[in-house]
C-alpha cells in the first residue's frame, strides 16, 4: 500500500524527473504534477500482499457444471520495463468441482488486483490462473490475454496496434484436447 510517506516520496521524485527534462515544476500547469502523479501511482500500484479470501464469494451448486466462460474483460496494467501502460481483454474459464463457484463478478476483481503492479503480461497471466486457483480449486483453468504495449507502439520499436497474445492452461485443459479446443472457439465467436 503507497501511504503519504510513500506518495512524498513520489512527489518528490516527480519533481526530480520534470527538472531533468528541462521543465520548471514550479509553472503553473505543473505545480500540482507531483501530487497527481503520486495519487495515480497509489491507485495504479495496490498492495502486493494475497488477495483476501473473504473478497471472493464461493457459492454451492447442486449439479456440477462445465465450463463457465468469462469473455472480453477489460484490463489496464503498467509494464515494469518502461513503467508504461499495457491494456487489452481477458478470458477466463474454469470446469468447477468440489460442486463449487466463485461470485461471477470475483473475476474481474481478481484481474483488477493482479494487474495492480508493474508487470509482465506473460506473469500477470499465470498470477491470475494461480489466484484463481488458490482460492477456488478448480477442475481446470483456462487464462488467454491480449493486449497492447504502449513501449511498443509511442517509443523504442513504435508499431502501433500489435496484439500481443498469451495464455495458461492447467488440470482439464492441459489433459483433454477436445475442452481446450472449445475454449479457444468460443473465445473467438
Ligand atoms: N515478454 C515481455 N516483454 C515485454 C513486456 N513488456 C515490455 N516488454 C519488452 O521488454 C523488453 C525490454 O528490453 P530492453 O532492451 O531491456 O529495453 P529497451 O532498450 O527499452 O528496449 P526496446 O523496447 O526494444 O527499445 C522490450 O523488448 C519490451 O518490448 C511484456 O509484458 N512481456
Ligand atoms: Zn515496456
Amino acid at each position: 500500500m503507497i501511504d503519504e510517506s510513500k506518495q512524498a516520496k513520489i512527489r518528490h521524485a516527480v519533481r526530480e524527473i520534470l527538472e531533468a527534462v528541462g521543465e520548471n515544476p514550479e509553472r503553473p500547469g505543473l505545480v500540482e504534477t507531483p501530487d497527481r502523479v503520486a495519487r495515480m501511482y497509489a491507485e495504479v500500484f495496490a498492495t502486493k500482499t494475497a488477495a483476501p479470501f473473504d473478497n471472493y464469494k464461493l457459492f454451492k451448486v447442486t449439479d456440477q457444471t462445465e465450463m463457465v466462460l468469462l469473455k472480453d474483460i477489460p484490463f489496464y496494467s503498467m509494464c515494469e520495463h518502461h513503467l508504461l501502460p499495457f491494456f487489452g481483454t481477458v478470458q477466463v474459464a474454469y470446469v468447477p468441482q468440489h460442486h463449487q463457484v466463485i461470485g461471477l463478478s470475483k473475476i474481474p476483481r481478481l484481474i483488477d488486483y493482479c494487474s495492480k503492479q508493474p508487470n509482465v503480461q506473460e506473469r500477470l497471466t499465470v498470477t491470475i490462473a494461480k489466484e484463481l486457483q488458490r482460492i477456488l480449486d478448480p477442475a481446470g483453468i483456462a487464462v488467454s490475454i491480449s493486449a497492447r504495449h504502449m513501449c511498443m507502439e509511442m517509443r523504442g520499436v513504435s508499431k502501433p496496434g500489435v496484439q500481443t497474445e498469451s495464455s495458461y492452461y492447467s488440470g482439464q485443459f492441459r489433459e483433454d484436447m477436445e475442452l481446450k479446443r472449445e475454449f479457444l472457439q468460443r473465445i473467438v465467436n
